[in-house]
């Protein structure tokens, strides 16, 4: 390889608590959390930023919901405390589709996570990270957690709820956990269970980090600068990304090309193949490999039926103004599921299809399709 992988360069992990600047990410901290899988969680803490006002019966409050390794940081540019600009930029602020002239957004760090929640890398009630002590979590769980958000900011009820992949996963736990609570709701690229395929991938994605040496069972906060789980991570990373766009994109835009001078033939690498070292090694420098593994696993759990009667009893359940999307070229997962969430929840008609070659990411990409199926869903 001429052009090095930096998956050698210690991870962020923390450092956004550490060196936050003074900014609009504001906590809430919530007591005791019973959890889905036993136990409790004694104390967390939720990040969250918000844009706009909350009017006086605050009755404009829209949830946001990141994806897996996304962040309160949904607008705005890239700073100190933000190592990415925001990730729905396009979409939140005066005049866009989630107008903040009129909407109060609330974007919260879901709990697991590592930009400012508590997750595996933050202090556990004996001062040392939790590592591999902090419990599993599913994603009703995180749902639970961010309610505290919600009733510290006195938001009965949200206008809407909305988010894609993972952040569609809460979306909809939310509508069907707090139907009184959610007046609107728009899921993206989510399905109302993970299915077997997504298991799956996830599966050699949790093998790569536990498997590499710097993992050390979930515990190694406290090892050298650069000994982490990164290579692992990074290896993570390469697979999803995959998975999180088109074979077709990826054909057209690489093709067979090798990268710049490196010949493939010899030890150098495709186009392809350094796109993809490309994505893992900026993964490693900003997120935890501990709440990488954590949050997999929760979506991994992702299932609105359990106990509930199972899925339709469950979507059953949802009150809101609902519309739900997938993308068509989405392999991950495939607008099969969207039709399947769709048919479940009253009245929210047929599934939208958001038409693009990028798969999976463009829930994160394709901003005028997104930006109007918001407003079919606030107007
Ligand atoms: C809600 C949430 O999900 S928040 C999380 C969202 N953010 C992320 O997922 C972070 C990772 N980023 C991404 O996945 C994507 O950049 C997206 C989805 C945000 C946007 O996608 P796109 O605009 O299509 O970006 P794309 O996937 O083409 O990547 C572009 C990058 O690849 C680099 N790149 C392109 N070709 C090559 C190559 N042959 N070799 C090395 N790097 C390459 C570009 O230089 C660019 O680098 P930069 O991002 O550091 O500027
Ligand atoms: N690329 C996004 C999408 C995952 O669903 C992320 O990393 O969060």
């Amino acid at each position: 390889m001429t052009e090095p992988s930096t998956v050698d360069l210690p991870p962020v992990t923390g450092a956004w608590r550490a060196g936050d600047p003074p900014g609009r990410r504001q906590w809430s901290a919530g007591g005791r959390l019973r959890l889905d899988a036993g136990g409790t969680l004694p104390e967390y803490r939720i990040a969250y930023e918000t844009w706009g006002r909350l009017n006086s019966d605050a009755s404009n409050a829209v949830l946001v919901e990141h994806a897996l390794t996304g962040d309160s940081h949904a607008a705005g540019p890239a700073s100190p405390g933000h190592p990415t600009a925001g990730w729905w930029d396009g979409l939140i602020g005066p005049g866009r589709a989630l107008n903040t002239d009129e909407l109060f957004v609330v974007v919260p760090n879901v709990l697991g996570g590592c930009q400012g929640s508590t997750g595996p890398s933050s202090p556990g009630p004996d001062g040392r990270p939790w590592g591999s002590r902090f419990p599993r979590i599913t994603i009703r769980d995180q749902v639970r957690a961010e309610a505290v958000v919600a009733d510290e900011l006195g938001i009965d009820r949200w206008a809407a709820v909305l988010g894609g992949s993972m952040g569609g996963m809460r979306a909809l736990e939310w509508a069907v956990t707090f139907p009184g609570r959610v007046a609107g709701l728009l899921v993206l690229a989510a399905p109302a269970a993970s299915s077997a395929d997504q298991v799956a991938w996830a599966s050699p994605q949790l093998h790569a980090i536990t498997a590499d040496p710097g993992w050390r069972g979930g515990d190694y906060y406290d090892a050298p600068p650069g000994a982490g789980p990164h290579r692992g991570l990074g290896v993570a990373r390469r697979i999803a990304h995959v998975t999180y766009r088109s074979g077709l994109e990826l054909d057209q835009r690489f093709g067979r090309r090798p990268q710049g001078a490196e010949d493939p033939l010899g030890d150098g690498r495709y186009a392809v193949e350094s796109y993809l070292d490309h994505h893992a090694d900026k993964l490693v420098r900003r997120f935890d490999a501990g709440s990488y593994v954590l949050l997999t696993r929760s979506m991994n759990t992702h299932d609105v039926g359990r106990d509930r009667g199972g899925v339709g009893a469950a979507l059953a359940r949802v009150t809101a103004r609902s519309v739900i999307a997938g993308v068509d070229s989405d392999r991950l997962y495939p607008m099969r599921q969207a039709h399947e969430l769709a048919a479940g929840i009253p009245g929210a008609g047929e599934a939208a299809e958001i038409n693009s070659p990028y798969g999976h990411d463009s829930f994160l990409i394709e901003t005028e399709q997104v930006a109007n199926l918001v407003k079919a869903l606030l107007h």
